[in-house]
């Protein structure tokens, strides 16, 4: 539901220089860096128990709120809260939708699509190129938007001044050209790179994948360097940014995503790939446009495409390497590197550049052995091998020196459900290896805390609201109830123990319109910054202080909610800078929930005399974590490819789950356990990790012990034999080196384990190791991670050793194994 209403962009009327503009979207108000939240996943109450006010809201005329900038350069922002009307108001009028979509974006009927070539060329209603088979739009696209400019050539499509020598920011969807005055308002936060906000989620013109990351003048004037470098970044990687992989064909065969990640992440891939169509030599890794001479030599070997024809790249020489007739000017390549050409005019030319006669299997020559054929061959415009060819599948996994170089390095990947943790464990991986934060980490977790603050406070502000109606109600009934029997009518309730002045409600709603509507980005880094003393006042109020009392009802309070509102006053200030703790409590640790990636090496301190392997410290090995978010994987899991490196993947899922929900996009709610269950599946049966060891992070033990005696784990449908037998004199059991846990967790999170373990063996045929993290205590990270590095080595031994070894540790649990499981039998 959160993510529906995210979707909703609220009109605002803002004094823009005298003029007042319809046009305002969340993004025109956001000031500071690129923010791309994840939006609450559950709203307090439903929909329907909300006031529909706080979904498009319309504050009264009276109301007026400060004007929040964009960006942090700007200065000029209205500082308290006024109820003059002049700095900022709503209308009747900002509630029309048509005005959400900005002037200069007509609905086309103008698509662009690859041309044979590399050019593109502009297909008006339908009408098709008949030699192009490549512009059969896929469904998932929808019409790229087109800019028409109202106003006069060369003048800015917003305010639509300036002329041709006015400097300009395109749109790389719809090529709108805005003036410095208005692109940050046009473009806003820029999740995506520079695209009108309209144009967020749409495909970038082709023609424009060239100018993507390069920032232009204009926006390094206008921004921070680290503002214009996390754009350029979202720019390159964001998802819908990336070619669309029909649209590359090789050989005549058009790709599909695996073939194109595979072209883009092989040692040697081509350089600049953009939509078109191409042949490549999967022996020689001769790669070039179709009907053109080669471009480049890349990677060989690589399994994409159709089959290379004889007239690949349009050769009229008679003489063909690998079945393609070769062009003039490789034929006068071969003829300089004294190959035998005369007489003989068919070759097969491997990657090395050696070459032997078809139907003869001794080698001749190698093309490139004398240096003067590089010269050559780059004054004809031939491409040359680069020096870290080699083969598809061998390179870092074979032998040698990128292997041994190898050996010293171990990667990490951590993965897990959405909010099962894995960021909390980077970030006490951080804190226990001493990898510190740099300051935009810093400055990304401050701006986290401080926006959960708001939303937070919004929780409690939207529980005020319901406890004050409920209150109402029930005085209501309560008195019609003494009426109907005292024969007097009943007075209206104007006061209950969770209203709240006029004053603190102009702010409460106002909140509450960006809370409720997932837009609260739109009012960060500003709003902390000016409402400090309001969240003072806010929390200091008697009705919020009692709403806060009832905060075990209201349900989506997140847990950690209370750690930070306890310091709301603090954490609101301008000064304020997060402890170690506050950096674990909270969420995120980059804003665009992208990579994150640290190298470490396990400390010795404390146990140095050990001799258990663990904590046998070899310091010249080298780790890498990396951490990727669920929901930068992409639809089947595709980025997986990027990380066939990896030696241990750790998977983390939070044992609180069972009875907590997610909501996509279509409204359709499941299990948190089972949506794990299936990213589980969709991972360890991934071709890239089918012999990859595989460990099992299970999270948030501390609060399954509390949630475990109010909730029963049968509240999720898989865990519904999850029937254990507990004796009276069985209190509480070690569960770790740290403390002691009562028996009902433990088995709880035994059987967890277990299940895991059992479905990860019905899929892969092989055994998961499991570890448990007991709460935000740093040192039960390093016991995972320790134990990850175990399973790596084990993995190496004989695999009966290995099998002697505890299947779940980092917990090393005092019942017997009999005991372990002696209650109950999970299927
Ligand atoms: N009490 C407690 N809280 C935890 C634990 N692990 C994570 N949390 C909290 O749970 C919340 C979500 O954890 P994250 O680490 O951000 O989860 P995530 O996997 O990165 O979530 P995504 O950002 O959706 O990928 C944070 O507020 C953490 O402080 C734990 O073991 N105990
Ligand atoms: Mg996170």
């Amino acid at each position: 539901m959160a993510l529906l209403l995210k979707k909703l962009r609220v009109p605002i009327v803002h004094d823009d220089g005298g003029d007042y503009s319809y046009e305002y979207s969340f993004a025109e108000e956001y000031e500071g860096p690129p923010l791309s939240y994840s939006v609450p996943e559950a709203l307090p109450f439903n929909l329907h128990q909300v006031p529909l006010a706080h979904v498009a809201p319309s504050p009264p005329h009276h109301l007026s709120l400060p004007v929040i900038q964009p960006f942090r350069r700007k200065t000029n922002v209205d500082s308290a809260l006024t109820t003059s009307s002049d700095s900022l108001s709503c209308r009747e009028e900002d509630h029309d939708e048509n005005r959400l979509s900005p002037k200069h974006v007509k609905q086309p009927s103008v698509v662009t699509f690859p041309d044979h070539d590399e050019e593109f060329v502009e297909y008006v209603g339908g009408e098709s190129n008949s030699n192009s088979n490549i512009n059969s739009k896929s469904k998932s696209d929808r019409v790229r938007p087109h800019a028409v400019r109202d106003g006069k050539k060369g003048s800015c499509y917003r305010c639509l001044k300036g002329n041709h020598f006015t400097e300009r920011e395109v749109c790389i969807v719809c090529s709108a050209k805005y003036c410095c005055n208005c692109v940050v308002r046009a473009m806003g936060s820029m999740p995506e790179g520079r695209k009108c906000v309209t144009c967020i989620g749409y495909r970038i013109d082709e023609n424009k994948r060239g100018k993507l990351g390069k920032p232009s003048r204009m926006l390094k004037n206008l921004l921070s360097r680290w503002e214009v470098k996390q754009i350029m970044k979202d720019e390159m990687l964001c998802e819908i940014n990336q070619i669309p992989a029909e649209y590359v064909r090789v050989n005549g065969e058009p790709l599909d995503w695996d073939q194109l990640v595979l072209l883009l992440t092989c040692s040697n891939p081509p350089k600049g790939l953009k939509p078109g169509f191409y042949w490549y030599d999967k022996s020689s890794g001769f790669w070039g446009k179709e009907g053109q001479r080669p471009s480049q030599i890349i990677s060989p070997a690589l399994e994409i495409g159709g089959d290379l024809q004889r007239n690949a790249s349009h050769g009229m020489t008679n003489v063909t390497i690998n079945g393609r007739e070769i062009t003039k000017e490789e034929l006068r390549l071969l003829k300089w590197a004294r190959v035998p050409c005369e007489g003989t005019t068919d070759f097969w030319v491997s990657h090395d550049g050696s070459y032997s006669e078809v139907g003869q299997r001794n080698v001749k020559g190698r093309i490139w052995e004398k240096s003067t054929v590089k010269l050559v061959s780059l004054f004809l415009s031939l491409p040359v091998p680069s020096s870290s060819l080699t083969p598809a599948g061998e390179g870092e996994n074979g032998t040698g020196q990128h292997n041994l170089q190898k050996k010293t390095h171990h990667k990490f990947l951590l993965v897990g459900s959405v909010k099962s943790g894995t960021c909390t464990i980077f970030k006490q991986a951080k804190l226990l290896y001493n990898v510190p934060f740099s300051e935009n980490e810093r400055q990304n977790i401050k701006l986290v805390i401080q926006s959960n603050l708001f939303r937070y406070l919004g929780v409690l502000l939207e529980a005020r609201e319901y406890f004050e109606e409920s209150w109402c109600q029930k005085s209501k009934g309560r008195h019609v109830d003494e009426s109907t029997s005292s024969g007097i009518s009943g007075e209206i309730i104007d006061r209950t123990p969770y209203s709240i002045g006029p004053r603190l409600k102009i702010f409460s709603e106002w909140l509450l319109k960006y809370t409720v509507s997932g837009n609260l980005e739109a009012i960060f880094p500003a709003a902390a910054r000016e409402y400090a003393p309001l969240v003072e006042e806010l929390w200091r109020d008697a009705a919020i202080r009692a709403t806060y009392s009832r905060r075990n009802e209201i349900k989506n309070l997140p847990t950690n909610a209370n750690y930070f509102l306890e310091r709301a006053v603090e954490i609101s200030s301008i000064d304020y800078e997060p402890l170690d703790m506050d950096i674990l409590y909270s969420e995120g640790i980059t804003l665009s929930n992208s990579l994150s990636s640290m190298e470490f090496s396990f400390t010795v301190s404390g146990h140095e005399d050990s001799l258990d392997p663990a904590y046998q410290h070899d310091p010249s090995l080298s780790y890498q974590l990396i951490r990727i978010n669920s929901k930068s994987l992409g639809v089947n899991c595709k980025w997986l490819d990027m990380f066939d490196d990896t030696d241990v993947v750790l998977f983390s899922v939070a044992l609180t789950d069972y009875d907590e929900y997610t909501v996509d996009s279509n409204g359709v709610a499941t299990n948190k356990i089972l949506a794990a269950k299936h990213l589980f599946e969709n991972i360890i049966t991934h071709r890239v990790f089918r012999n990859k060891n595989f460990l099992l992070l299970l999270t948030k033990f501390d609060l399954l012990e509390e949630k475990i005696e109010r909730m029963p784990l049968t509240q999720c449908e898989w865990f519904n034999d999850f029937h254990p037998v507990i004796s009276h004199n069985q209190k509480t059991v070690k569960i770790s080196k740290y403390s002691n846990h009562p028996p009902l967790a433990q088995r709880a999170f035994q059987y967890i384990g277990l299940k895991f373990k059992r479905l990860f063996h019905s899929l892969t045929n092989r055994k998961l190791f499991v570890s448990l993290v007991t709460g935000l205590e740093p040192s039960t990270v390093d016991e995972a991670l320790r134990y990850a590095r175990e399973v790596m080595v084990w993995e190496k031994w004989d695999t009966s050793l290995r099998n002697e070894k505890s299947e779940i540790t980092s917990t090393t649990f005092e019942a017997s194994s009999d005991e372990k499981y002696n209650n109950y039998y999970p299927s």
